[in-house]
């Protein structure tokens, strides 16, 4: 498990920090962090350090001053370091003089025989020589997007790129990227990730994240992030003593006659995901049972047993037979996971609301548009949007997305960075709604079984488009990621 802290959690942190060490120690520590990963790039890309050229960009603050100060450690390595000053006259000042003094050269940015750019002639030079670039230009401070001398700078880099602390272009606090922003092959950070490294563009453009200890003492984290181990340990499996009932019994009513797949698929996850015993209920019961024969299969909800949660929405329609479906799961009184058709069904109209039963656990799980029709567009900060929706409708409400984001209705937000794009094919979202079903049958708490459920879905993928999680990918469909849903729980268990 890994968390990620606001900039406001980590200026707190920071001035607390202060107290006890000096600024300039504590920005020495984090600079050489950054020289050291700088050192082992280099070494990747060109076979060597010593003799090797890096180019800093160096913006108006102390990210900038970082990058300076790995400049000079790297020149005690005997690499080659020009730093390009983005606004010469804010420049930190000891970082430059140290640079300076280790043999470094500083040049503006923006310097004599600059083209239409705006970037001098020397600078254009030093990019182009750089075997990798340092990007100080912003970090935690950043505000908007790149402004136009920083962003041609960006787009002129062809170097590997080492981000001090936040690539600059990311938003720091919801990942969100407008306009040109860096792609770091490896990004540097100090104290904990920021919710830029874990959400939305963010995620993408950091790279590596390399995490470095300065000694911040951070309390809380804004956002949490279950390892495999996390997700393996807390994995229900049976005990010598269960039965296929006292695992929880997951009821699924999914698909129709027009979309019998959505009622397989969903099934077939729940069916994956844990042991005990899963009850289908609605019109797509045939194909279910030629297709997942250890399903109790019945045509209607009244007829369908005993069950601890149902798995609802995909496939269902919005029409009048789907909202009865609806309205039956919720006057059940069990966990609900809906999905799909069941969040357009409640954002058209409100009264269904009413059928639920205030003390049973109520997840949905909505795609970017099925949000949108439930709560408005989520806009570039996804984490508040969501944290909102869940805290109005006192529900757990998933976000899909590369990053899957869960708020529960107290505040707490879990993300899953999934790192790849292979759940993106259409029915893997009834997927994930099998999996949570079986979750919430088995009795674990609704905002952890999101979580775990995502990670396990997008770790499905991954092992189903690459076969063993590490060869090359191939395109799966998401009858692949369900049939790779066991060896992605046996990969989690495995770390626990
Ligand atoms: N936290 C810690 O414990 C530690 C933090 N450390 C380091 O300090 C960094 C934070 O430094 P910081 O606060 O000086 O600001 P920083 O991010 O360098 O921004 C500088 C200036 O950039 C400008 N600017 C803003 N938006 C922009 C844009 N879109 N495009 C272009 N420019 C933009 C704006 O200046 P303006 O031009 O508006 O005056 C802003 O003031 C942090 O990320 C880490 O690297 C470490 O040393 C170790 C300990
Ligand atoms: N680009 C992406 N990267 C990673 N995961 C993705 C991406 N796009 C979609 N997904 C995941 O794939 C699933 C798609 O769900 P959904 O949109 O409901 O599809 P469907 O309705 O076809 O089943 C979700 O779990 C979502 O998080
Ligand atoms: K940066």
């Amino acid at each position: 498990m890994y968390g990620a802290w606001t900039p406001e959690q980590v200026r707190d942190a920071e001035q607390r920090l202060f107290e006890r060490v000096p600024e300039p120690t504590v920005m020495r520590r984090a600079a050489y962090a950054v020289a050291v990963h700088t050192a082992r790039l280099l070494d990747e890309h060109t076979s060597g350090v010593a003799a090797r050229h890096v180019t800093l960009l160096v913006g108006a603050g102390n990210n900038g001053g970082d990058a300076l100060w790995a400049g000079k450690f790297l020149r005690r390595r005997g690499v080659g370091v020009t730093a390009l000053l983005l606004s010469p006259e804010k420049t930190h000042a000891a970082g430059l003089e140290t640079l300076r003094r280790a043999g470094g050269r500083a040049i503006e940015a923006a310097g004599p025989g600059a083209d239409t750019s705006g970037i001098g002639a020397d600078a254009a030079d030093a990019l182009e020589r750089a075997d990798v670039v340092i990007d100080g230009i912003v970090g935690l401070s950043a505000r908007g997007p790149l402004r136009p001398l920083a962003a041609e700078l960006v787009d002129r880099v062809e170097a590997p790129i080492v981000a001090v602390d936040l690539p600059s272009g990311v938003d720091p606090l919801t990942g969100a990227v407008d306009g040109p922003a860096v792609s770091a092959q490896v990004t540097v950070t100090f104290g904990g990730r920021k919710p830029g490294h874990v959400l939305g563009a963010g995620l993408v453009r950091s790279g590596g994240v390399e995490l470095v200890d300065i000694g911040l003492d951070l309390g809380e984290p804004e956002l949490t992030v279950l390892s495999d181990a996390d997700v393996g340990a807390g994995w229900p499996v049976p005990s010598p003593f269960d039965t296929k009932y006292s695992q929880g019994v997951v009821g699924v009513a999914a698909g129709s006659a027009n979309f019998p797949g959505a009622a397989v698929l969903t099934s077939g996850a729940a069916v994956h995901a844990t042991s005990g015993m899963v009850r289908y209920a609605g019109p797509a019961a045939d194909p279910v049972r030629s297709r997942l024969p250890e399903i109790v299969a019945t045509g209607s909800i009244t007829d369908a047993g005993r069950v601890q949660s149902w798995a609802v929405g995909p496939g269902i329609g919005t029409g009048a037979s789907g909202r009865e479906v609806l309205r039956q799961v919720l006057e059940a009184g069990r966990a609900v996971c809906g999905d799909a058709d069941v969040i357009t069904l409640l954002a058209g109209d409100p009264t269904l609301w009413d059928a639920r039963d205030p003390d049973a656990p109520l997840v949905l799980t909505p795609h970017e548009g099925e949000f949108a029709r439930l709560a408005g567009d989520p806009g570039g900060d996804r984490v508040t949007a969501v944290r909102e929706a869940a805290r109005r409708y006192d529900v757990v409400l998933l976000l899909k997305g590369n990053s899957t984001i869960v708020a529960a209705p107290d505040g707490r937000v879990l993300v899953n960075p999934a790192g790849h794009a292979w759940p993106s094919t259409a029915g893997s979202g009834d997927v994930l709604t099998g999996i949570i079903g079986a979750l919430l049958a088995s009795g674990l708490d609704s905002w952890l079984a999101c979580g775990y459920a995502a990670h396990v879905h997008a770790l499905a993928a991954s092992l189903a488009a690459s076969g063993d999680g590490q060869g090359v990918g191939a395109p799966i469909g998401a009858s692949a990621l369900l049939e790779a849903v066991p060896e992605a729980v046996r990969t989690v268990r495995a770390a626990a």
